[in-house]
């Protein structure tokens, strides 16, 4: 009983930090695209600076992790790191691939209206789906697949009628660029979930999330490897004070907007791969994908992007996508709990008739 006591606090607690993580995420899939966003609108034109700007707030992440390290001295564990060889190899080549996904998914920001990029990166669910059957052989129910049905319908029901959403002076060929690049990162992104989740199932230790921000640092760190490479072929080091001063909102408001493009980014990732840790993949995915609505809303408020027939439709179909993957988890877990009181009944039945028959074996007279 006592046990039972302590699974479910242990579980209660899980679906708390689950909780925390999906929160961090939303908070940088909501902020991220649209203060990048703002970036371009006005004024802005780095490409490799911008998606060097998405994950090179690792840094920040060494806070917490000095303090893991302080309390594992303390406790009489001198361990700097606690990631091993194996762990770090997969996480240094799932950031090399995320800072390529970076330019990608940079590009079609810069290229495309809010509304469009965030419905084409929409179709990353269905990758995420794919891939995460493949390497983690995520089981699927009706509900799950109902909601990726419905959520990448979504994106392909606005896919088919976008070009009138092209901005003013931008080339079809821009425009069609960034919106294949959109789908590229989407699909990358999508496979890059379903690593994370590998690395952590294969990672032959103990899973932590002090390791999981330690696998973080390392991701975004070769993220933003490649993106330096980028910005020093580019040069565009040299040219980011030019465009400070060139800014439409003025020099202050250009660092306040790439320090803050920095920090909505690294909520992004670092909630991500926290709801992978706490669920999975696939899960990660639906958040990303569900929050979609949230960032069209903002992006037609703030941007005044327009808001036509189609975005309505598709937001119709992730609303209910949206839904019926909670509707589902919820009956699978009432279930689950159903089935595992009942299996306990059983067993408890089976004892009490096992050490009645034992009795009655003892006390029957040969
Ligand atoms: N680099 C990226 N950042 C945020 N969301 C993405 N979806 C796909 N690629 C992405």
């Amino acid at each position: 009983m006592e046990e039972e006591q302590t699974t479910d606090a242990g579980a209660a607690m899980k679906k708390v930090y689950l909780a925390v993580n999906i929160l961090i995420l939303a908070v940088g899939n909501c902020g991220g695209p649209l203060i990048m966003r703002l970036y371009f609108l006005r004024g802005g034109k780095r490409i490799w600076f911008s998606c060097w700007l998405e994950t090179s707030a690792w840094p920040v992440l060494l806070i917490p992790l000095l303090a893991a390290y302080t309390r594992r001295r303390r406790a009489g564990d001198p361990a700097l790191v606690l990631m091993r060889p194996r762990v770090f190899a997969a996480a240094a080549a799932i950031g090399t691939m995320n800072g390529f996904d970076d330019y990608m998914y940079a590009y079609g920001v810069a290229r495309l209206p809010i509304s469009t990029s965030a419905l084409v990166i929409a179709t990353q669910l269905a990758f995420t789906a794919g891939f995460a059957f493949l390497l983690v052989r995520q089981r699927f129910t009706a509900y799950t697949v109902n909601a990726v049905v419905l959520l990448t319908l979504g994106a392909v029901v606005l896919g088919l009628h976008t070009s009138g959403d092209r901005p003013e002076g931008e080339s079809n060929r821009e425009y069609l660029l960034g919106f294949f690049l959109t789908l590229a990162a989407a699909a990358l992104y999508g496979l890059i979930l379903p690593l994370v989740e590998l690395t952590y199932k294969r990672a032959k230790q103990a899973l932590t999330y002090t390791l999981v921000l330690e696998i973080q640092c390392v991701i975004c760190f070769f993220a933003t490897a490649v993106c330096t490479v980028g910005m020093i072929v580019n040069k565009d080091f040299l040219a980011i004070s030019r465009e400070a001063k060139e800014y439409e909102l003025g020099k202050t408001k250009y660092y306040i907007v790439i320090v803050c493009i920095a920090i909505f980014w690294q909520c992004f990732f670092l909630g991500a791969i926290g709801v992978i840790f706490y669920s999975s993949s696939l899960l990660s995915g639906i958040v990303i994908t569900c929050l979609l609505p949230v960032t069209e809303l903002l992006a037609v408020v703030f941007y005044h992007e327009k808001f036509q027939a189609e975005k309505g439709i598709s937001l119709f179909l992730s609303i209910w996508g949206f839904v019926s993957y909670f509707y589902g988890d919820i009956k699978h877990n009432i279930m689950t709990k159903k089935k595992n009181k009942n299996d306990d009944i059983d067993d408890a039945n089976n004892n009490v008739q096992t050490a009645e028959t034992q009795l009655a074996d003892q006390t029957c007279i040969p």
